[in-house]
């Protein structure tokens, strides 16, 4: 993510001594030694991304010792042995101690939890993986429930507002329509060799979070979910591009701000949008024609349109389309299985009723359609399940207003002339099973509206999902309140946990978390394994029931909807390989027949293999 030092040589990566898990014979899960085919030549490069013991290659820096511990990711501070600090020149320069990677580990635990704001520590991390970048990972994955809300929602979002106030280094590209026709020159400038970055996020920071147009501050969210990708999927940090494109914002706030440090100008036109959005990805492809470009926190019109544009042309995905219809298919799909039973009525009797009609709305009802055809009913039966709910009122196509293309799909035709402009009424005509709320705005789900909802279902599906934790629809206390318990709820921020002795039911409460960080790391990690040329909806949509299977016994014991987080890595491997298998159904695999020569429990273990692990390599780490 950080570029290495620019005063020294070029890094020594692409001379790194290459591990090659994935040409060692696998054992299966039934004791059969069965050795992969090999892999194709282009598969295994000396840029390989997964490459870890970079260390062992740096040479004695001409510059001096000190260059070699501004590496982020050859830095190992503390932990580098006595033999190595001769080598390279470090004897001096570090105190005289030598501490193991668990003993700094100690320390950095330490120093997080002294901060006393969520936005020190987030500075705190940002700082810590621009020092050390496999010390910042291992604290991660070693804290992951602490550390998501700090790296990712909600924190981010007040990160992204402040951006540019807290800024202490470069990470990731910056794109400017000021570099229009120059992009391919900028692309060059990303310190990597081509074909190592395997994902980037790029956005264009007009719609993060629920917070708007950040402009150029949204370079957090893109740093953000790259940083999920590396914690939670195991793709080598090398290998990840965050991007923001930068062409102006319309935040006043921003413009007027004399920190701001992004472009001062407003959004152009369409057809400029495009243009240089079309320069972008052509110039990204042509450098790394493998490379996986998620698209993150467009807005809704831009996202569809950016979507439908790229999608049969390159890698890439909508996370906010696609990974939150994933994600909320299969949390859905898990809350309607208990709701079903405790009511005793069919599967697919549901009726959802969606507040926002946004790019996740929509995307979500689109990946919900699917659940509803897997029960037996056709397309338009399982489209009459959902209702989606604008800042207008209840979406119908006769209400008067020009609906965006997004829209129209899902617009109502059977409501005789009627039109509903607050939840309360489209509560009471749609009688749902499920609210979904993907409106940015709290207090949407109210205690009229919950009431009402709990008034008609036994288990009321409530899934208040826009992020962050002040927009979000309700909170998990509230949503128990006014269900008296009976609430399966899900939300796209992290919720804390109602104790046993504060529950209107008696037993401990876990709230879900309904986010598509759940989802889009093993979607990643399946295209960047396999070199998927596309990524199909059918993958995406994979992804959703591997999701709901990670969901282990024990889990739906204690009510949870979704698998713990603390369990990300092995739920984006086992994501991350039904996704292959997908991919090479649907011959969008571009590996030369590598994966699909291999069975499930050799395709596992060698997506395990893949997977990067933080640590200084062998005696290092002890
Ligand atoms: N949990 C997760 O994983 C994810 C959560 N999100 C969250 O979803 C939210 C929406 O994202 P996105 O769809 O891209 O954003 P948009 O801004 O495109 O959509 C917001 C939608 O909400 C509607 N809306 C506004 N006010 C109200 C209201 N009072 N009642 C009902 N609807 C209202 C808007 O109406 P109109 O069209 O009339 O303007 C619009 O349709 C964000 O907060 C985002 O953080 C997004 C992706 C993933
Ligand atoms: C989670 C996410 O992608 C969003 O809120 O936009
Ligand atoms: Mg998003």
């Amino acid at each position: 993510m950080t570029p290495p030092v620019a005063d020294g040589p070029k890094t020594t990566y692409a001379a790194a001594a290459p591990t090659t898990p994935s040409k060692a014979a696998v054992t299966t899960a039934n004791g059969t030694h069965i050795k992969p085919p090999q892999p194709t030549p282009d598969h295994k490069t000396s840029d390989d991304p997964r490459e870890d013991n970079l260390h062992l290659a740096i040479a004695k820096h001409p510059y001096g010792g000190a260059a070699n511990l501004r590496d982020v990711f050859t830095n190992q501070d503390t932990a580098f042995s006595y033999d190595k600090r001769d080598q390279l020149g470090l004897r001096g320069l570090l105190p005289p101690a030598r501490q193991s990677l668990s003993v700094q580990l100690l320390r950095v635990t330490k120093q997080l939890r002294n901060k006393s704001t969520p936005l020190e520590k987030y500075v705190f991390l940002a700082s810590l993986r621009q020092t050390n970048t496999r010390l910042f990972y291992a604290l991660v994955m070693e804290h992951m429930e602490e550390c998501l809300p700090l790296i990712y929602t909600p924190t981010v979002g007040e990160a992204c507002q402040k951006f540019s106030e807290i800024y202490r280094r470069p990470e990731g590209l910056s794109i400017s329509l000021e570099d229009k026709g120059r992009v391919a020159e900028l692309v060059d400038n990303w310190p990597v060799p081509s074909g190592a970055p395997r994902i980037a996020v790029i956005t264009d920071g007009s719609r993060i979070l629920g917070l708007g147009d950040l402009g150029w501050n949204g370079q957090g969210i893109s740093i953000g979910k790259l940083s999920l990708y590396v914690a939670g999927a195991g793709i080598h940090p090398r290998a990840t591009v965050p991007i923001v494109v930068d062409l102006g914002t319309n935040n006043k706030k921003n413009l007027e701000d004399p920190l701001y440090l992004g472009l001062r100008r407003e959004r152009p036109g369409t057809d400029e949008y495009v243009e240089f959005l079309d320069e972008v990805m052509e110039a990204l492809h042509a450098k790394y024609p493998n490379l996986i470009i998620q698209f993150e926190d467009f807005t809704s019109e831009n996202a569809f349109m950016f979507l439908e544009r790229y999608q049969n042309k390159y890698p890439m995905f909508n996370d906010d389309i696609q990974g939150t219809g994933s994600v909320i298919l299969a949390g859905f799909t898990n809350a309607a299985r208990i709701a079903a039973k405790e009511s005793g009525k069919p599967l697919w009797d549901q009726r959802i009723l969606m507040a926002g009609a946004g790019s996740a709305a929509v995307g979500v009802g689109k990946q919900l359609l699917s659940f509803f055809m897997r029960q037996g009913l056709t397309e338009d039966e399982a489209r009459e399940r959902v209702w989606i709910f604008d800042s207008k009122g209840l979406v119908t196509r006769d209400r008067g207003d020009k609906l965006p293309d997004h829209k129209v799909y899902f617009a109502r035709t059977d409501n005789e002339g009627k039109q509903f402009k607050s939840l309360a009424d489209a509560v009471d005509y749609v009688k749902p099973t499920a609210l979904v709320g993907l409106s940015t705005v709290r207090g949407t789900f109210d205690e009229t509206v919950i009431r009402k909802v709990a008034d008609m279902n036994k288990r009321p599906i409530i899934f208040p999902l826009s992020n962050p934790t002040d927009n979000s629809e309700c909170t998990y206390e509230e949503a128990v309140r006014f269900t008296e318990g009976r609430v399966l709820f899900a939300a796209g921020s992290p919720f804390p946990e109602i104790d046993a002795s504060q529950s209107p039911t008696g037993k401990r409460l876990i709230p879900g978390q309904g986010n598509n960080f759940l989802v889009f790391p093993g979607i990643g990690l399946c295209a960047a394994l396999c070199k998927a040329s596309r990524i199909t909806n059918e993958i995406v949509t994979e992804s959703a029931l591997a999701l709901s299977d990670a969901l282990t016994q024990a889990e739906r014991d204690e009510g949870r909807l979704y698998p713990k987080t603390d369990r990300i890595r092995e739920i984006s491997r086992d994501i991350a390989v039904r996704c292959i298998q997908m991919a090479n159904k649907q011959k969008v695999a571009n590996d030369g027949g590598y994966t699909a020569s291999m069975d499930e429990d050799q395709l596992r273990t060698w997506v395990q293999g893949e997977m990067w692990v933080p640590k200084y390599g062998g005696a290092d780490d002890a």
